[in-house]
């Protein structure tokens, strides 16, 4: 900075023996918060987007996505990327023309420092971290998927409950609990959706207690098209690890739990809340989607692996289940090592070098809980991000799209430094049926984000469509959206939106059609047949037995303070 300027006294540096120092706002000087990982902190509105080529007029609606990007520099100078707070980006498509909005999740926890003018929640889903004046607050940054559901956003992260915005301005409702139905402290960030029947299939992990107390509690919810919780079952897990993703076909609901495991007494001590397991094998849970009993579940177990996402599920006419998800070949999680080694993280830019192929489980519901089990077939991709045609999931489809490595492909590390996120440098699409492997490749100083799928409105036909993506120009920190023909990547992208500023790395978005849009837009209207979507009233359990026991929280509901001058 000397040649911009210099200052009478010489600054201190940003953290001092891991904490903030006094008086300057300044980011840690470390991998996940420098160079294309520095957070961009905005909210804007930018109305009709600079664009090249023409946009398919067809494409009607809006890409949602959403990204951790730190509201204030973290308490703790070895933070992660994932504790950051929830930042809900849209691209409002119409006629050809784009318009971006971006606004935070107000989450309990962004009002809260808000006020404080500074962070008080410590790292990552470790309540015992904190500052005492967040003691008892929804801690969830809500910073992982963005769902759209029955006119609600819903902006999920799965430690804690979803949050509900509106999708037109973005402005936050508040902690949704699907009008008092769910009251688990933890919900998943990835909630599947029946085609078929317009069912919401989500669950809970961690769930027994607060959300972080290494429960081995997992609750399965169904709520229907309606609105109404249909199914609640309550099932054990043989430990607390991570359950990120899931799968459902008609009949059953999938839960990849993954080797990576949480520890009460660590997280009392200020430690990580996971910890990497490299002799602990993947389970598979496998539960009833109706009618579930506790006893139902049944677990499958195969050797070590970290799990990505899932792309389709479905059964086959002998009973079995297909399940296609990535799975990396070790701790993607690098940030969560094993136990034996020191508490808090190392070096924060060590580059993972794991294959992350695509996976065909056969899954076979039949099989004595605790069966060992090989995968059918691998595809031969190395990538993650998977996604579908989301109205073929619970059918057997033949197209995925996924962000891919290649590392044979040229990469400018003088202009760009280590690729932020990954090397995500193609996007690809691969058909089971015939192999084909169809892939762009971004350039030297590109990578992509996760891509979504935009079906063609007056075609039913698996893939007629686009796929949108960001994508991530490292060199020149700025994003472009682009838009892809989802049946021909290798022909390059239909059109490209420029965006003039850096987003962070996000993690997923969908599309939502603007008739279902407007649609719910009309029901949810005051005085409409479902009317106004409204946050949640009732503090959570774990909550309510704090208050009983004599804690003041004002976080439910109200202003998101505990203890704090509220003034806003
Ligand atoms: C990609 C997975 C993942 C898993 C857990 C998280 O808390 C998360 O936060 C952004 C992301
Ligand atoms: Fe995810």
């Amino acid at each position: 900075m000397a040649h911009l300027f210099s200052l009478a006294t010489p600054p201190p540096p940003a953290y001092e023996n891991g904490k903030p120092s006094e008086g300057q706002i300044k980011y840690p000087n470390t991998g996940f918060f420098q160079g294309f990982n520095k957070p961009s902190r905005l909210e804007a509105d930018i109305y009709t987007l600079e664009t090249t080529g023409t946009i398919p007029k067809d494409i009607n609606g809006t890409f949602y996505r959403v990204q951790p990007d730190h509201r204030f520099p973290p308490l703790f100078e070895e933070d992660i990327h994932f504790n950051g707070d929830g930042s809900v980006s849209a691209f409002k498509f119409e006629n050809g023309l784009v318009d971006f909005k971006q606004r935070y999740v107000h989450t309990e926890r962004f009002k809260a420092e808000k006020k404080a003018r500074r962070s008080l929640l410590g790292r990552y889903r470790n309540p015992w971290t904190d500052n005492e004046m967040v003691k008892g607050i929804v801690r969830t940054a809500s910073n992982t998927n963005v769902v759209f559901w029955r006119g609600v956003l819903l902006a999920m992260k799965e430690d804690g409950p979803p949050f509900a915005m509106n999708p037109d301005t973005l402005e936050t409702i508040g902690r949704y609990d699907f009008d008092g139905q769910v009251q688990s402290p933890t919900f998943t960030a990835h909630p599947k959706f029946d085609p078929e029947t317009g069912e919401m299939v989500c669950y809970g992990y961690e769930a027994g207690g607060d959300g972080h107390d290494a429960s081995c509690d997992i609750v399965v919810y169904t709520i229907d098209k309606d609105g109404k919780k249909t199914e609640e079952c309550w099932y054990k897990a043989p430990f607390c690890g991570m359950i990120h993703d899931c799968a459902i076909t008609k009949n059953y609901l999938i839960l990849p739990l993954t080797p990576l495991k949480v520890d009460l007494e660590r997280l009392k001590k200020g430690g990580n809340h996971f910890a990497w397991d490299p002799d602990e094998d993947q389970w598979y849970g496998i539960v009833p989607r109706r009618n579930g009993k506790p006893e139902d579940i049944v677990w499958l177990r195969a050797d070590n692996g970290f799990h990505g996402h899932v792309a389709g599920s479905y059964e086959t006419p002998d009973g079995k289940i297909i399940v296609d998800l990535t799975i990396a070949s070790g701790n993607v999680f690098y940030f969560f090592p094993p136990p034996s080694s020191s508490p808090t993280p190392p070096a924060l830019l060590r580059p993972n070098k794991f294959l992350s192929d695509t996976y065909r489980w056969t899954l076979d519901p039949s099989l004595p809980s605790g069966s060992r089990i090989t995968p059918t077939r691998t595809y031969g991709t190395n990538g993650e991000f998977s996604r579908i045609d989301d109205r073929y999931l619970t059918k057997p489809y033949n197209h995925f799209w996924q962000c891919q490595i290649d590392p044979t492909k040229h990469y400018d590390f003088a202009k760009c430094g280590p690729p932020a996120g990954g090397l995500f440098n193609v996007l690809g699409h691969f058909e089971w049926d015939t192999g084909r492997k169809d892939t762009w490749w971004a350039g030297p100083t590109c990578t992509f984000q996760e891509p979504a799928f935009i079906p063609k409105p007056d075609s039913a036909k698996e893939g007629d469509g686009y796929l949108v993506a960001l994508l991530n120009h490292l060199d020149v920190l700025r994003n472009d959206i682009l838009i892809f023909d989802a049946l021909n990547l290798a022909q390059g992208p239909l059109a490209a939106i420029h965006l003039p500023v850096k987003l962070r790395l996000g993690l997923h978005g969908n599309f939502v059609e603007q008739k279902d849009l407007d649609e719910w837009s009309e029901r949810r209207k005051e005085g409409g047949v479902v009317g106004p979507a409204k946050a949640a009233t009732e503090p959570l359990p774990w909550q309510k037995k704090l208050i009983e026991e004599g804690l003041k929280i004002n976080g439910y509901g109200g202003d998101g303070t505990n203890g704090l001058n509220a003034h806003s």
